[in-house]
Parts: C-alpha cells; structure tokens; sequence
C-alpha cells in the first residue's frame, strides 16, 4: 500500500466571502514529485499555505506526514519556499543560510555540509558572502530554495521554484530535485510552466480553485488524447481550442 505524504479532504478556503478553494480533495503519494499546476490566482499558494498550516481552512482536513495540520513539530520535516523571497536583506547569502539552519538544531559540522551543498546547488557559491540587498531577483529566489533544502526535510514545498531563474540553472536545478526523490523525499511544485509540468511524477491540474485533472503527465495526455499538457488543461478545464 502507498503512504501518502499529503493528503487533504473536502477542503474549503474563503477570503471576504470570496470562494478561493471549494471542496478539494488532494493526495500526494509519498517519494514523488508532485505538480500542482494551474493559472495565476487558480490557487495554489493557497493549498500550499494550508498544507503547511500558514493559514487555517475553512472547512476539511489536512493530514502531513501522518500529522494533522495545524502541527508546530511539523514545520521541521518541511522546506518551504515561498513565492515572495522571506530574506534579510541586510545579511549576507551565508548569513541567511546559516540563521535559517541554525532554526533546526544541526550540529555546527552538519549545518556547514549543509549550507555548502544547498549553495553550490544554487550556483551561489561565489555571492555568499554579498549582502542580500545587493542580490538580484534571480539571485534571491536562488538563496530561498537554498534555505528549503538546507535542513534536509523528508517534505519539499516549493511554490514556483523557477520563476526569475536561467533555462541552464533551471534544469541543474530540476535535475537535483529528481536526485532527492530518488533519495526518498517528496516534492511538491506549484508551476505554470507545462515544460516543468512534463517533468513531474503526477499532477493536479487545478483551476478556479477545483481540481480539474490528475494524474501522471503520460495518463492525462492519452487521456484527452493529445501530445501537449497545455492542451490538457484547456480540455478538462472545458476551454475550447
Ligand atoms: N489573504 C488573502 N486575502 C484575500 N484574497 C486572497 C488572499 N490570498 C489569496 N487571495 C486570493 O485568492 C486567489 C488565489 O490566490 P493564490 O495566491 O492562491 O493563487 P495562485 O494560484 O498561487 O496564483 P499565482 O500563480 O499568481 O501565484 C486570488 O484571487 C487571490 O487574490
């Protein structure tokens, strides 16, 4: 039997009466790599914020790593990026990394090991020692995937990972992370990007705040009997080609 690394049932999130998320049903099989994938304001942050219990639902539950969110303990098992880079501007790359490691009680050796393979991963290595501030956008989102991978959680969540960064650094980048399922973590990828959608284990398409396909890149694409996942989401989305 598979273990399910997320699993969220009849889940409902409103914001001032508006209807963000209505009656989700989501389950991320443990040691893939999930795609959450839809528009811009489809809802995505949202899921990801109540998965991680960032913000509450209104209706549902949320069960992560076999724990019921909301779950402080769990944060630790979790490297979150968020779509907005959370830095301090006026620390260095190093600075950072190491702050955000030091919230997970590695010893000072591991905490090291870590910080230089999550930077040399990011091809940050030569800016570490640059305060933040003077670090471009693509450079920022760099350091906050960073600091997801450097506790070495069994959990990724990373909310639109890519965006703002070079096609060659985006495919080390895809490369490693497929290095890290292989190594037993889950990951979870928000994109709306079909190219990287291509590259997941399994998807949710989502839209409107509904889930309107999932399944494997290959299951969707005979499914709506087409060779592109664009297609698959106008198709099961009911919007005419
Ligand atoms: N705190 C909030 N208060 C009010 N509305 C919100 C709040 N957070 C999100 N929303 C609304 O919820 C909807 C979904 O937003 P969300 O950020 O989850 O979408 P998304 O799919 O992640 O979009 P993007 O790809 O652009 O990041 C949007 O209409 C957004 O304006």
């Amino acid at each position: 039997m598979c273990y399910m690394a997320i699993s969220m049932k009849n889940v409902s999130k409103s914001f001032q009466k508006q209807s963000v998320i209505s009656d989700l049903h989501l389950e991320v099989e443990d040691g893939v790599i999930f795609g959450l994938i839809g528009p811009s304001g489809g809802g995505k942050t949202t899921i990801i914020k109540m998965m991680i219990g960032m913000i509450t639902a209104d209706t549902g539950t949320i069960t992560v790593l076999h724990k019921k969110v909301p779950n402080k303990p769990l944060l630790f098992d979790i490297g979150y990026m968020a779509q907005a880079d959370a830095l301090y501007t006026d620390l260095t790359g190093l600075e950072n990394l190491r702050f955000f490691g030091s919230m997970y009680n590695m010893h000072k050796n591991k905490l090291q090991e870590r910080v230089e393979y999550a930077s040399k991963l990011v091809d940050l290595t030569d800016a570490l020692h640059k305060r933040v501030a003077n670090y471009s956008g693509g450079m920022r989102r760099r350091l906050s995937l960073a600091i997801a991978l450097v506790q070495d959680p069994p959990l990724i969540i990373l909310d639109e990972p890519t965006v703002g960064i070079d096609p060659a650094l985006k495919k080390q980048i895809w490369q490693e992370l497929v290095v890290l399922k292989n190594a037993g973590k889950t990951i979870l990828v928000t994109t709306h990007a079909m190219d990287e959608a291509e590259k997941c284990d399994e998807l949710a398409m989502l839209r409107s705040g509904k889930i309107i396909a999932t399944g494997t890149p290959t299951e969707l694409k005979e499914r709506f009997h087409t060779n592109s996942l664009d297609d698959v989401f106008l198709q099961a989305g009911g919007v005419n080609t």
